[in-house]
């Protein structure tokens, strides 16, 4: 019963006290906090398994550990934990890429807008693709970009959550968005030994890859998120396996397929350009036009364990967006193997 008073005074308004899992009464999850207590011999966790297709899988487990240690874990890591906020180039030219393209393939440029640049963003191997066509449109961009820098320094340019790396001595070392995040060593967490014996004593029963690094993330209220993104650097080789961790306040995990042509999206060719363009402005348009893409969407509890698995990474987009409601803060661990 402490576990659950405590629960409570820690996270006042916070998205999980709101918003029960779909499915789960009170009584019922009063009955389980009893039942635990009481059970002599640990049961096995719960799993639920969502087959994504094409070799794609996300295996969540709601509670890997106990309520009452996931929060003595959640206090370690948030005062210890060298939390950083680095300023990451998303704007930069590490991150995005410019191409010429026919504007038969993009009609929605010369005439630049800022929809207009949405529809014609394309993400490829963690880089952003932003097709325009003349100068007019470079010139937007800039100036975009000038303005961008003048009124949203902040949100713009800062990462949107604390982040902290530890990895195994002599890994390739980890960069995304033109940052290269130190790389910490795990002797000077201990508590990160604990908590990745429990990932894989629940691991074992998904037989796979050991993990070698970790990237920590903290997001202090909602307003701080990860965008739509896909852990597919090189350094994790084709099938990485990520098993990502959450400790307080419950936050949704959302998951879209990457755009393909068979959603009627971009697709680039080899050179990264634009297919030849084939028939009419009109013809193009409609190539571009964009549909829905398959989307899937967690709750993830606090003491809660997700591994995504096989190709998700290479196939999938995930996220973890802002919430108003979601006032107190959440931390997470993603486990990861790089390729030695
Ligand atoms: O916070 C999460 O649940 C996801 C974090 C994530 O996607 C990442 O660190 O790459
Ligand atoms: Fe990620």
């Amino acid at each position: 019963m402490a576990s659950r008073l405590r629960l409570v005074c820690r996270t006042p308004g916070a998205v999980g006290d709101s918003a029960p899992d779909p499915g789960v009464s009170v009584k019922a999850e009063a009955r389980e906090l009893e039942g635990e207590a009481n059970r002599a011999e640990p049961q096995p966790p719960r799993m639920e398994v969502t087959y994504l297709g094409g070799g794609s899988k996300v295996v969540y487990v709601p509670r890997f550990v106990a309520r009452e240690k996931a929060w003595e874990w959640f206090d370690c890591l948030d005062k210890n934990i060298p939390w950083t906020r680095p300023e990451i180039r998303v704007f930069g030219r590490s991150s995005v890429q410019v191409r010429t393209v026919s504007t038969l393939d993009c009609p929605f440029l010369p005439f630049s807008c800022v929809r207009c640049y949405r529809r014609c963003t394309v993400w490829q191997n963690g880089q952003m693709l932003i097709l325009q066509e003349t100068l007019l449109g470079r010139l937007f961009w800039v100036v975009t970009k000038m303005l961008i820098q003048i009124y949203f320094p902040r949100s713009f340019f800062l990462q949107p959550r604390d982040v902290c790396y530890i990895a195994d001595e002599g890994l390739t070392d980890l960069k995304y968005s033109g940052h290269q995040p130190h790389a910490h060593s795990w002797d000077e967490f201990p508590v990160l030994k604990d908590i990745l014996k429990a990932v894989r004593s629940v691991h074992d029963a998904l037989p796979g890859s050991y993990f070698n690094s970790l990237l920590l993330n903290r997001y202090k209220t909602g307003s701080d998120y990860v965008s739509w993104h896909a852990d597919d650097e090189p350094l994790y080789g084709p099938t990485p396996e990520i098993a990502s961790v959450t400790f307080g306040c419950e936050r949704e995990f959302l998951l879209r397929k990457k755009p393909t042509k068979s959603y009627g999206t971009i697709v680039l060719d080899s050179s990264h350009h634009l297919p030849a363009a084939s028939g009419s402005k009109e013809a193009a348009r409609k190539r571009l036009k964009v549909t829905a893409p398959q989307q899937h969407s967690f709750v993830l509890k606090h003491g809660s364990l997700l591994v995504m698995r096989g190709y998700t990474q290479r196939d999938w987009q995930h996220s973890v967006p802002k919430r108003a409601k979601a006032s107190s803060p959440r931390i997470n661990l993603t486990f990861r193997h790089v390729l030695t």
